[in-house]
């Protein structure tokens, strides 16, 4: 495609001379990744500013650049917008084509990877091809490929959303992460249909306050959404949900209402079984009984909400509520890492809100006949405000509180502990994650369990810029093995 083709009708662009007939090789929003004919996107950050590294662009080979019109570029087609990141999407999903037929993204809080994946897994089920972006990476039938964000930069995104329509994906499910609609990560193709399962504190180092977060998790349904596209929402979130079906209706999209409150999917009953629960949802008029394999009454609305998507996008009634029953658990979202010695469940999750860690724990109580024994810590770089919140959930919600630590990145892990520690009344320190959950797996007895809050699938303990490797399933079954032994001998 040429550059005249390209910005046809989206950018107003002086291509005088020959600069139009240039053929467009590619996109980039890092000068590090430009490559001869590619299109430069320029933009403000939160780190650095783009519009520094518009020389070395050009230098690398960029024949045009996107930028705010008071930007300087020399040499080369500048296309201007005050809103360059929003334009720069556009252009590049008219670049990356084509796109799975049908798209559905879903925000909020809590719960976006779980439905995201759920939804695959129950597309795929109804025999459809179908993938899913977000924190666990680009997610098919038969592989996972990491892109290290929950919501990919867009360049990342359109082609990746290009190349699994490539690959005959029809069905693709994205998160909708709060940063990466403030930052335009997911515009430009056709989105079909929206979830929003709930909204709690987070990331207020980034939006501010409560309303600037709920407004930059709307663009989802004011814009990012087709304007006949379907707003999935769970109804059972008392302050936001009604604010977003209100949003819903008033910009004329279909809606559709899941949960207690909910009109679409009613949760009726809920009653939890020694593997799973047993849900009563009122569809249509018809009571219908689900035998749903996972545990917790959040992990009861990721799977509705799923369902919803499902069925605004052609699904049937019996053949979902068929086929939730065998859905399989989601990696790190209340995974059985193992059994210990002394008879103790020692569970995975990855709670990182208080929202999120009280949602664990209220899964996790049904099944406890002794202690639940909580570890946790908080990410550095992260929401500050948060700590002392999580703190008080889990002691107020826990019989046992080990403090730990949890990707410290470049903050000092001490003042994180210290942060949660006020919250937390007479909880434990542990500094050390490995030596934390040998303890609470020490600790536990036949009626106990433990709870691994926080870091779910990651791989990795991020101090300064180091990873160093750490997988929460994988330490709690070593832990196990050597507090067996210790015990032994
Ligand atoms: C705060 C934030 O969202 N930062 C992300 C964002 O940065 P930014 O747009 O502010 O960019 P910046 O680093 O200030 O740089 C500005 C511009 O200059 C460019 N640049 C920069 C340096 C250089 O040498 N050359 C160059 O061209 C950059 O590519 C960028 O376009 O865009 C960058 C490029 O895509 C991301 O790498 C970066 O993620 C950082 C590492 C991050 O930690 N992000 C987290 C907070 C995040 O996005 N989390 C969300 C939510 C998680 C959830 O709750 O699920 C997510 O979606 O993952
Ligand atoms: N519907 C829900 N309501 C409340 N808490 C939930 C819900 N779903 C998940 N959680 C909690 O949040 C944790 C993370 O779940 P999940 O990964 O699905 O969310 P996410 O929105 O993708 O998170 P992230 O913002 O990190 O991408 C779970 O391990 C659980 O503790
Ligand atoms: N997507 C979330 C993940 C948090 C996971 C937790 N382990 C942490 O590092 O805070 C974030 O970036 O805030
Ligand atoms: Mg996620």
């Amino acid at each position: 495609m040429d550059l005249r083709a390209l910005v046809a009708g989206i950018a107003e662009v002086d291509l005088t001379g020959d600069a139009g007939d240039s053929h467009v090789s590619g996109l980039a929003i890092d000068n590090r990744k430009i490559a001869p004919g590619n299109i430069f996107g320029a933009f403000q950050g939160s780190a650095a500013n783009g519009e520094n590294y518009i020389d070395a662009a050009i230098q690398a080979g960029a024949i045009a650049v996107v930028a705010r019109p008071e930007a300087i570029v020399e040499g080369v087609v500048h296309i201007k917008d005050d809103q360059p990141r929003r334009l720069f999407a556009l252009l590049a999903a008219r670049y990356f084509t084509p796109s799975p037929s049908c798209v559905a993204a879903v925000t909020g809080t809590n719960g976006k990877t779980s439905t995201a994946e759920l939804t695959r897994q129950l597309w795929r089920m109804a025999g459809l091809n179908s993938a899913s972006i977000g924190t666990l990476g680009v997610t098919t039938a038969s592989e996972q490929v990491k892109t290290g964000l929950t919501t990919p930069d867009i360049v990342t995104f359109l082609s990746n959303m290009s190349g699994l329509a490539r690959e005959g994906v029809s069905h693709a499910i994205f998160e909708a992460s709060s940063h990466g609609l403030a930052q335009y990560r997911t515009e430009g193709l056709p989105v079909q249909v929206g979830v929003f399962t709930n909204l709690s504190r987070d990331h207020l180092d980034y939006h501010g306050d409560m309303e600037s977060y709920f407004e930059a998790k709307m663009r989802l349904f004011d814009e990012v959404l087709d304007a006949d596209g379907t707003a999935v929402v769970w109804a059972d979130d008392d302050e936001w949900s009604s604010k977003v079906s209100r949003r819903a209706m008033d910009r004329g999209l279909n809606l559709f209402t899941v949960g207690e409150k909910g009109t679409s999917l009613r949760l009726v009953s809920r009653m939890p079984t020694q593997l799973g629960q047993t849900l009563m949802v009122k569809a249509n008029g018809n009571t219908h009984r689900i035998a749903l394999p996972l545990i917790g009454s959040y992990q009861a609305a990721n799977a509705l909400c799923a369902a919803g998507v499902v069925l605004s996008t052609g699904g049937t009634l019996d053949d979902v509520f068929d086929h939730m029953q065998r859905l399989q658990p989601v990696r790190g979202r209340l995974e059985r890492a193992v059994i210990t010695a002394a008879g103790a469940p020692v569970y995975v999750d990855y709670a990182h809100t208080p929202d999120g860690l009280r949602a664990a724990i209220e899964a996790l109580r049904p099944h406890v006949k002794g202690r639940l024994i909580t570890v946790f810590g908080a990410g550095g770089d992260r929401d500050k405000g948060k700590r002392p919140e999580m703190g008080a959930v889990a002691a107020d919600m826990s019989d046992v509180v080990l403090i730990t630590d949890d990707n410290p990145r470049n903050e000092d892990p001490v003042a994180i502990r210290a942060e949660i520690l006020a919250g937390a009344g007479d909880a434990q320190e542990v500094a050390d994650r490995r030596e934390a959950i040998l303890t609470a797996i020490t600790l536990a007895g036949q009626d106990d369990i433990v709870l691994l809050a926080g870091k779910g699938h990651e791989q990795g303990q991020i101090v300064g810029d180091r990873i160093i490797p750490f997988d929460d399933v994988e330490v709690a079954r070593e832990c196990a093995r050597q507090a067996s032994n210790e015990q032994v001998a």
